[in-house]
């Protein structure tokens, strides 16, 4: 099957709609509620590798990886949990720290410091095909480190408080969260993008 991008009309045409390619059912929740109908898009549960390095080229690889599964145009992001007290980490490695010492080892990490602010960073990748070079979309949020409130349903939402709000991710309602979230800010370029680029999505192969 073909997949092509080349300019038409008035933008970009592609061979067929973006794929959001993730493994996190809460992140496309989220993705398809913040976005609505805005961009036409299909979801592809993968499990792509987990890449070490800075947060902007981890997304970029991550399209790269996925634009070649796909072979089309698609759509990913990482997600960083930076504590300011440790310079920016755990960051992309995130997800093992959550995994290996929850929320309280999250917390604890923070005991010698009395800075607990920290940062939700959210990057999106888009490649509109394998060989086209990835463009990133970043969205941050900053809050701290409290020990952990509200329901346990979505990664460390209940111990990141945003800043002006008493209430963590996990207790504020989810369309409070999907107002001011790292994801939110970051979908929002991602929509002006597609709002200048005017593509044009073909179901057609052919092109
Ligand atoms: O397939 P992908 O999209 O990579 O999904 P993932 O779950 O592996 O996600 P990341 O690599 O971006 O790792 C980010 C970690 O942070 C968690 N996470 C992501 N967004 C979150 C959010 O808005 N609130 C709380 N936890 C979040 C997520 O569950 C992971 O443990
Ligand atoms: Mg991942």
């Amino acid at each position: 099957m073909a997949a092509s991008a080349r300019v038409g009309g008035s933008g970009l045409v592609l061979s067929r709609p973006v794929t959001f390619v993730t493994g996190n059912a809460k992140k496309l929740e989220e993705v398809r509620t913040i976005l609505g109908h805005s961009i036409p898009f299909h979801s592809l549960k993968l499990d792509l590798p987990e890449l070490q390095g800075e947060p902007d080229e981890i997304s970029k690889e991550k399209a790269r990886l996925a634009a070649k599964e796909v072979n089309g145009p698609v759509l990913v992001e990482d997600t960083c949990l930076c504590f300011n007290a440790l310079k920016g980490l755990p960051g992309p490695y995130i997800k093992w720290f959550l995994q290996k010492i929850g929320h309280e080892g999250l917390n604890n990490l923070l005991m010698a410091y009395e800075d607990k602010s920290a940062y939700a960073l959210c990057v999106f990748s888009l490649a509109l095909g394998p060989e086209i070079e990835p463009i990133t979309f970043m969205g941050k949020t900053p809050g701290k480190i409290v020990p952990p409130r509200g329901p346990n349903d979505f990664g460390w939402d209940p111990i990141f408080q945003p800043d002006g709000y008493d209430q963590t991710y996990a207790e504020m309602p989810k369309e409070e969260k999907n107002k001011i979230s790292h994801r939110a800010r970051a979908l929002a370029l991602v929509r002006s993008h597609f709002a200048e680029a005017e593509y044009t999505f073909h179901m057609d192969n052919s092109i």
